[in-house]
């Protein structure tokens, strides 16, 4: 709602076209409050009316709405990042039709830096992330690991491995970690930890890089959205991608 509200508002060089939500028979209510009235399209009927399709549903449907788009060779904004692991072939498919899946910051901090980093040689990325229990909650992971968060008091380490292993196993959770190795060494070499914490509010992420160019290290604390897994800021940096297609001025690769 947030990025709709946005585009209503006026981010120069677009219009808001269409959107498409999980129930259709709430929508007109919902968006009642915008100032132009917005059509509310099926998933498969945005790529005709639209040049940008911003993609921030759950990963489940990341295919549905990101191929056709790539198919008539437009542009994705890609908040599923997880789902670009399983989907491989859309990348080639982007390729191959001149479409683009553009990866915004999302929740995460200085992508700019990491693939600046990744032009020379970066030896190493570590990613620790901090979620209070209601962000974690429900991710496969924990159900096939018999790992109850609900019952901690104190900080657990529920997960540690890649940023591949994390995409299958906290979908909804993790985009940050696949975000982040896209941006660097890949989703097999970026090394990730989780843990739940009890006492937490935010959803905490800690970067650590060491490359041949620079040595940093990146945090962010991210006050939950409405949906305690995803971070407020993350439709923010949707907005700001949105912003910097058409801008005359633009900083930050
Ligand atoms: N890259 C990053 O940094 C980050 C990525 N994410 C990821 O971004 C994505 C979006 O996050 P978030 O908004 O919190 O997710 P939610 O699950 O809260 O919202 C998903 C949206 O998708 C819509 N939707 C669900 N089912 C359908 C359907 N069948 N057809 C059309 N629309 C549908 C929902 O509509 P309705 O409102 O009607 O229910 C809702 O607007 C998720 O994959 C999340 O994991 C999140 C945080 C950071
Ligand atoms: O990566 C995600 O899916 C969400 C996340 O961690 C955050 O919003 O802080």
């Amino acid at each position: 709602m947030k990025i709709v509200e946005a585009l209503d508002a006026g981010i120069p060089g677009c219009e808001l076209a269409a959107v498409s939500v999980r129930s259709r028979e709430t929508a007109p209510e919902r968006f009642a409050h915008l100032g132009r009235p917005v059509p509310v399209l099926a998933i498969s009927e945005l790529e005709p009316v639209a040049d940008v399709v911003v993609e921030c549903a759950p990963a489940a449907l990341f295919r549905a709405i990101a191929e056709p788009v790539l198919r008539a060779g437009k542009m994705v904004v890609a908040l599923s990042a997880g789902a670009i692991l399983s989907n491989g072939d859309l990348v080639e498919l982007a390729r191959a039709a001149g479409g683009r899946i553009v990866v915004p910051t999302g929740a995460l901090v200085g992508l700019d830096a990491v693939a600046a980093a990744a032009e020379g040689t970066i030896r190493s990325v570590r990613m620790v992330t901090r979620k209070p229990v209601r962000g974690l909650a429900g991710a496969p992971y924990l159900l096939e690991h018999g790992i109850r968060v609900e019952e901690i008091t104190e900080p657990l380490m529920v997960f540690k491995g890649t940023a591949r292993q994390a995409a299958t196993g906290f979908p909804a959770n993790l985009n940050v970690a696949v975000a982040l190795s896209l941006a660097g060494i890949g989703p097999d070499r970026t090394e990730l930890e989780i843990w739940a914490d009890p006492a937490l509010e935010r959803n905490c992420h800690t970067i650590e890089v060491d490359a041949d160019s620079a040595r940093f290290s990146m945090s962010i604390e991210n006050v939950p959205s409405e949906n305690p897994k995803t971070g407020r800021i993350t439709a923010l940096s949707v907005i700001a991608c949105l912003r910097k297609l058409a801008a005359p001025l633009r900083v930050g690769t």
